[in-house]
């Protein structure tokens, strides 16, 4: 199973989550986020992983343009857009980015909003669904309702994110299957900080709960 880590800030905890399993790591790159990281702040931590661990930025409503000098400067394997980007806009950056792996996150206030999900299917590579929050993009630690999610199968790889914790993943994947997780809040100490006890006990719950998780 995809396991991506997200809101990383410093190298030596990027370097330790990616021993320790993590399959993908992601850089906030909204500089309104307590977890904003720049370029040059994403190369440092890049320098230290082995090549085979994959590093989304994400971003939300940026311009192409502003994504694409990020890209160039910062060494991302992939992109996560996790404002109202639309199916055109996605379809705009797959050009200027091509061979990049796009995410689109989607921020699921109720089960209606499920339903928009396949207008995005053919734009992207892979989806991740948030829980919506108010007044916040992201990382809030806010749970989705897993029970709408029991039927929920895209055409295309998702995630699911949203308040995934080391104490309620094994819960979390035993209502749904998603091809990855996603988590940040869960396994931090403050914004920006992880807690490499908690990431360790994700990963250990990950193995005790091997056969509960379906789609690894
Ligand atoms: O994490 C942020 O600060 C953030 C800010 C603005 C847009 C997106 C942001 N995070 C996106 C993520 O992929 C988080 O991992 C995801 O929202 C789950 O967060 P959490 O509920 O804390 O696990």
């Amino acid at each position: 199973m995809r396991v991506k880590i997200c809101g990383i800030t410093q190298p030596e905890q990027g370097k330790a989550i990616a021993q320790l399993g993590a399959t993908t790591l992601g850089f906030i790159c909204v500089s309104a986020s307590p977890r904003y990281v720049t370029c040059q702040q994403i190369r440092a931590v890049v320098e230290q992983l082995p090549d085979n661990i994959e590093r989304i930025g994400v971003f939300a409503n940026a311009t192409v343009e502003e994504i694409y000098q990020v890209f160039a400067d910062s060494g991302l394997t992939g992109v996560q857009l996790h404002g109202d980007e639309s199916p055109e806009y996605c379809l705009k950056l797959r050009q200027v980015l091509p061979n990049t792996e796009i995410i689109k996150a989607l921020r699921v206030k109720n089960s209606q909003a499920l339903e928009q999900i396949d207008i995005y299917t053919n734009c992207v590579d892979t989806l991740l669904l948030d829980a919506y929050h108010p007044q916040q993009l992201g990382g809030t630690g806010k749970t989705l309702d897993w029970n709408t999610l029991e039927t929920f199968n895209p055409q295309i790889p998702w995630l699911l994110a949203g308040g995934l914790t080391p104490d309620n993943i094994l819960n979390a994947l035993s209502q749904v299957i998603p091809h990855g997780i996603d988590l940040s809040s869960g396994v931090e100490i403050a914004p920006g900080d992880k807690d490499l006890r908690k990431v360790a006990r994700l990963f250990e719950q990950l193995g005790d709960g091997e056969s509960l998780i379906r789609n690894s």
